[in-house]
């Protein structure tokens, strides 16, 4: 096994020792870099930790004839989970809850602000995917009404499309993200989008940082046009702006949708059954390309 994360010129290491490499694992978080193909020609596979693969080049590894797997489905309840609790917990403002009673603020300024209901509201889901569907199933459970956006209706579910974003905006009290990242999603919670979401709106965000447009976002949140943020992910990550940390009607954290022991375990299993199922038969088992 090679070591390349501890590698201070990864391109120089691979140079020198990228010959006879078949397989290759890596990271959603950590990507795959283009320029290191040239020295890796006995490449055949990619293994990648995790669902997205925004980070790697999939159209490339194609072309090259390697196969990229990912880790699918095991996640999709964990993500969906996160999803949930970041909307709750938005909702009934449980990070400031929980400092106000800490901070011994309950007995000397009494009661804490009103907060927002979640039963029986609209949720409207960026992406119904395998997470999404999760999404919908749990707060479905809280008897809220479901409407979603994806690029074409599916005809397996029966919660409602709309066709346009802006549109489910208008309508959604939350606003859940579960899309993929990429240059397919960029910024496609554009402004016009945040701002039909409105004062009376929360979008909950679980994807990828770059499916907000995020400097719209914040002068929204300031401008007081938009409602409530609750962010797992971000553009810049791990930089998250002053602005939204600072803010109070948001709720951060540093994307963690995914980060349970159990779930984290069943992510690394499957990148060496991708591995393995490879090098047995010739394909992985979740394969993206
Ligand atoms: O698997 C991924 O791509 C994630 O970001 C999980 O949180």
């Amino acid at each position: 096994m090679l070591a390349l994360w501890e590698q201070a010129d990864p391109q120089a290491f691979l140079a020198e020792h990228g010959t006879g490499v078949r397989g290759l694992v890596t990271t959603a978080g950590h990507g795959l870099k283009n320029e290191w193909l040239d020295s890796l020609p006995d490449l055949g596979v990619v293994s990648s930790f995790g669902v997205g693969y925004d980070t790697i080049d999939a159209g490339e590894l194609k072309k090259r004839g390697i196969q990229l797997g990912n880790t699918p489905d095991v996640l999709n309840a964990c993500v969906a989970d996160l999803a949930v609790c970041l909307l709750l917990g938005s909702a009934r403002q449980l990070v400031w809850g929980d400092r106000y009673v800490r901070e011994g603020r309950w007995p000397v300024e009494g009661q804490f602000p009103l907060a927002q209901s979640v039963s029986g509201k609209n949720v409207g889901i960026v992406g119904l995917g395998g997470i999404g569907i999760e999404v919908a199933r749990r707060l479905a459970g809280f008897d809220c009404q479901i409407h979603y956006h994806n690029r074409k209706a599916r005809d397996d579910v029966s919660y409602g499309y709309e066709a346009s974003l802006t549109a489910l905006a208008e309508w959604a009290d939350y606003l859940v993200l579960t899309c993929v990242g990429g240059p397919s999603t960029h910024h496609l919670i554009s402004r016009e989008v945040l701002l039909a979401l409105g004062r009376k709106g929360t979008v909950v965000n679980v994807s990828r940082g770059t499916v907000i447009d995020e400097t719209a976002m914040i002068e929204l949140l300031q401008q007081d046009k938009l409602g409530f943020a609750a962010l797992d992910v971000f553009e810049h990550e791990p930089d998250v702006p002053p602005a939204l940390r600072e803010h109070a009607r948001v709720t951060l954290m540093p994307h963690s949708a995914s980060a349970t022991v159990e779930t984290r375990l069943k992510m690394s299993q499957r990148v060496i059954d991708n591995l393995d199922r490879f090098f047995e038969t010739g394909q992985v088992i979740s394969r993206v390309v």
